[in-house]
């Protein structure tokens, strides 16, 4: 069986009474686009944040290239190498394309805006490496001809593929993606999908995609975790998933 790249064992996590995840266990392996989906309040957001540090669960553990992570700082999951995009824009609006794949190369996830830009110092001065890393980002994102536009003029789309781009900076070696497509039309879904996929044959980098558009899930992923009420109900493959019972019931019953 191949080595997995992460891996969640009994992730049991509740707010009060609420039990957002109970018991659910997984593995992402090299080379694999895993999607989660599942209804609303399914627990996927509470998931991907277990994964990336940002939730401790009470119960259960993530290990990461084969290393227990559950209990480290959050900062230290992006610098081992867990890369993550988040819901909505987080890029900075005045600065260009490049200037904001070149704050990823310093940007931790928990550090937030106001620190970036105190490592911008740093930035500048080893300036010549990290603008041939950014160019080759820029390059694979195909936004050459953007580089020097402020981002906060740019659509939507390609607002986010700058999000990306930051994110690739951090030379992730797992990219954990939460809900990339939202807000996108289906022009710049049916871009961001190919990126995706470059990113996972082309860069090598596993990718978890919480996503709610069915047609991308199903026609980009290798597997598919199906969650409801906290828990794992359906693993497999994307036909696998879609032909379940218990599926069609739990989630796309409700979607209909
Ligand atoms: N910080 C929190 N405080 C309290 N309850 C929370 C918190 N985060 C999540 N929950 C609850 O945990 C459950 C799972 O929520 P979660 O956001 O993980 O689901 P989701 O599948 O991502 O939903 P959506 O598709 O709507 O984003 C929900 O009942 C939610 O209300």
């Amino acid at each position: 069986m191949t080595h997995a790249v992460l891996e969640a064992s009994g992730l049991t996590l509740s707010f009060g009474a609420i039990k957002a995840l109970d018991n659910v266990s997984f593995r992402v392996h090299p080379d694999e686009l895993l999607s989660i989906i599942g209804p609303n309040g399914a627990g996927k957001s509470s998931l991907l944040n277990c994964l990336s540090g940002f939730y401790r669960p009470q119960a259960g553990s993530v290990r990461f290239l084969g290393q227990d992570i559950t209990r480290l700082p959050t900062h230290r999951y992006a610098e081992l190498g867990v890369g993550r995009t988040f819901q909505g824009i987080q890029t900075y609006a005045s600065m260009t394309v490049r200037e904001n794949i070149l704050c990823g190369f310093h940007t931790r996830m928990t550090s937030g805006l106001f620190s970036a830009f105190l490592y911008w110092g740093r930035v500048r001065r080893e300036e010549d490496r990290y603008v041939r890393e950014a160019e080759a980002i820029i390059e694979f994102l195909e936004l050459e001809e953007l580089r020097h536009a402020s981002v906060g003029e740019l659509p939507y789309g390609l607002r986010k593929r700058v999000d990306l781009g930051r994110a690739l900076a951090m030379q992730p070696k797992v990219l954990i993606m939460d809900e990339p497509m939202a807000g996108m039309n289906p022009e710049e879904k049916s871009d961001l999908a190919r990126y995706i996929l470059d990113i996972k044959e082309g860069r090598r980098i596993p990718v978890v995609l919480v996503e709610h558009d069915m047609d991308v899930v199903m026609d980009i992923s290798d597997r598919v975790m199906v969650m409801e009420w906290g828990r794992s109900i359906a693993e497999g493959t994307p036909e696998e998933v879609r032909n379940d019972p218990r599926v069609i019931q739990a989630y796309l019953g409700v979607e209909a």
